[in-house]
């Protein structure tokens, strides 16, 4: 695991849109040969599409053969819904970048048949391969994705229950209503998550201090599924300072030494 220590969560929007950039652009994607993105929402990532938006409108990247796939979104609410999970990407990225309607993919919370959804959705990452980044944030109480605590870790897309500590962590997008906020989500597993080529975490704030304990210092654990990325080849978490509050210094400062030396550290 890299473990990328910065001041402000604008400092590790900027690290994470240099990051995407980068790896899109050495990969030369084409139309045969497509990178493929996975991306979140929530507001944690939020600056880093405001930055890669940026990015893009100054020509340093295209997203005309990048083909994405989200991690989740709410079950029963309507498409068109403002905080529907496929009205929040569009509003906050695809509208504003060059990536083609054909290329853009997310789990349908209204498919009639919830099972068959979430198959054609494994189904279809499966057809370009793989994942080659997996961009995520993580929730007050570590879950990944919508992989709520005690998800296996072997689990593939699915329907999950809501806790009561992610709905109302969600209900200030619902008016700080929480019955407002889906009791249910499709969300991709945590297996398919660990299928991606490489994960990429961003944690931002004092709420989310335990959960990047959890996914540092804790044993892998199915109560904070975060931790799975300690079984990933290739898991990067971008941090900033008030989420290191409950890291020991000793751990913190390993880290650091081993992006200052830069080789060898994952
Ligand atoms: N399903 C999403 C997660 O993918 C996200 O990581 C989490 C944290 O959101 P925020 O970035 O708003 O703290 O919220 C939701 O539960």
């Amino acid at each position: 695991m890299r473990l990328i220590p910065l001041d402000t969560s604008a400092g590790v929007a900027l690290w994470a849109a240099r990051y995407i950039t980068q790896r899109i652009n050495d990969f030369q994607p084409d139309a045969d040969r497509p990178f493929v993105l996975g991306l979140p929402t929530g507001g944690t990532p939020l600056q880093t599409y405001k930055a890669l938006i940026e990015m893009h409108q100054r020509g340093e990247v295209s997203f005309k053969h990048v083909v994405t796939f989200n991690m989740d979104e709410y079950v029963g609410l309507a498409r068109q819904h403002p905080e529907s999970y496929h009205s929040f990407m569009h509003r906050n990225f695809f509208d504003h970048i060059d990536i083609p309607a054909e290329n853009i993919h997310l789990l349908d919370g209204n498919a009639p048949d919830i099972e068959a959804e979430c198959r054609r959705y494994e189904e279809k990452i499966r057809q370009y391969g793989k994942i080659h980044l997996f961009m995520g944030g993580v929730g007050n109480d570590g879950h990944i994705a919508f992989n709520e605590p005690a998800s296996s870790l072997a689990s593939r897309t699915r329907i999950k229950t809501l806790t009561l500590e992610t709905r109302r962590a969600n209900s200030r997008f619902f008016n700080n209503d929480v019955s407002q906020v889906p009791k249910y989500a499709l969300t991709v597993g945590v297996g398919t998550l660990l299928d991606a080529e490489e994960i990429m975490i961003l944690v931002t704030g004092q709420v989310k201090a335990l959960a990047l304990q959890a996914a540092v210092e804790g044993n892998v654990n199915h109560l904070w599924t975060i931790s799975c990325l300690q079984l990933h080849e290739r898991a990067i978490i971008v941090c900033d300072a008030p989420s290191t509050q409950e890291l020991k210094v000793k751990t913190l400062n390993y880290f650091r030494e081993m992006e200052a030396e830069n080789i060898h550290n994952i």
